[in-house]
């Protein structure tokens, strides 16, 4: 017997293949010839082929990407429970700082690290309170920083890291609570004046005030913290791009050093051309597509050497 089926549509009672249109020859009004021949099961979508009943569709912790809730509408699934979203508090220190809009004077620097910093955190699925720039003396930090991590998950506050006079990040986090100060300075160049400490359950991250070091620092130790703390179950490796340097570049031994590099496309290879510049130059960064790690061992890396890159989104 003979049906005529637009693709979609269920298959004929009792039919175990199709045969597609274009591979058959009409003979007369009621007749058809089949040019190319099928075996059982071709050209059907069998029930359960895609997902079988009683299977998991996503486990718990799973990001939640497009074709993910293409899988939920697909099984008429409207809701989920998910995470919350993390809440990030971030505060500018520095009396020095003024919003970016204004005009600096002598000594004034543009607010830059509030708006790259919350701009890191949205893409991540974080909800952010910018708590504005607040001045590096005590009595109007120290409450500020407080406030923040009262109302917040995770809190940010840039500059004061250091060891200047001045700097009083470090006195501000031991005086939030227990267990307070974890990790003050790594080996790592941009971002080794880092404060890592924690108030109760709440993560407090100091971060270096240079611009570049600040985002460095965000990628390294902040990221993971908030990707935590929404509850990813799943480690996957950080896609990186193999490429040839252009130059040699020294490294102090014991220290971790990431470079920025601009990539260019010579002769069907990546080349990565480092970004020299000092970590106040956030230029560097908005001219870099990504950046290669020199690790503690080394003392550097030499022209056309492979460097792993790992991409800037
Ligand atoms: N005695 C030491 N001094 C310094 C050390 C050290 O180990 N010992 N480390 C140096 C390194 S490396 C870095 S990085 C900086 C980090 O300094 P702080 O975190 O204390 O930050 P500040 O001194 O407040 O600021 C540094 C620099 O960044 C500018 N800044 C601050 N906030 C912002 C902002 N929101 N937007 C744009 N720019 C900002 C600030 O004006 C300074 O110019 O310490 C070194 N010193
Ligand atoms: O860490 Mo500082 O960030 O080297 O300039």
């Amino acid at each position: 017997m003979l049906f005529q089926n637009s693709h979609g549509r269920a298959a004929a009672t009792g039919a175990d293949s199709v045969v597609m249109l274009e591979h058959t020859v009409p003979v007369d009004d009621t007749m058809i010839e089949i040019i190319k021949g099928v075996g059982a099961g071709t050209n059907l979508i069998r029930k359960g082929e895609d997902i079988k009943r009683d299977t998991t569709a996503l486990s718990e912790g799973h990001l939640l990407r497009p074709q993910d809730l293409g899988l939920l509408a697909g099984l008429g699934i409207a809701e989920v429970n998910v995470y919350k979203k993390i809440r990030v508090g971030i505060v500018s220190t520095g009396d020095e700082i003024i919003p970016f809009q204004e005009k600096p004077r002598t000594g004034q620097i543009r607010n830059i690290n509030s708006l790259t910093l919350t701009g890191m955190v949205r893409r991540l699925g974080g909800e952010v309170t910018d708590y504005g720039i607040v001045s590096d003396h005590r009595d109007i930090f120290f409450p500020a920083l407080e406030k923040a991590v009262q109302e917040n998950d995770i809190v940010l506050f840039s500059g004061g890291s250091s060891v200047g006079v001045r700097d009083l990040g470090e006195q501000a986090v031991e005086t939030l609570g227990p267990p307070g100060i974890l990790v003050h300075g790594v080996a790592l160049k941009p971002g080794k004046p880092i404060l890592i400490g924690m108030s109760g359950a709440t993560p407090v991250f100091g971060l270096p005030g240079h611009p570049v070091s600040a985002l460095v620092c965000f990628d390294l130790f902040v990221g993971p913290a908030i990707r935590a703390l929404q509850g990813k179950n799943e480690i996957l490796p950080e896609p990186g791009l193999s490429c040839v340097l252009s130059r040699n570049i020294n490294s102090a031994a014991g220290r971790r050093d990431l470079v920025r590099v601009k990539l260019k496309l010579e002769n069907d290879t990546w080349t990565a051309y480092p970004i020299l510049g000092k970590s106040g130059s956030i230029s560097t960064l908005s001219r870099a597509d990504g950046f290669f790690v020199i690790d503690e061992e080394n003392q550097g890396v030499s022209r056309d050497d492979q460097v792993l890159v790992y991409l800037y989104q």
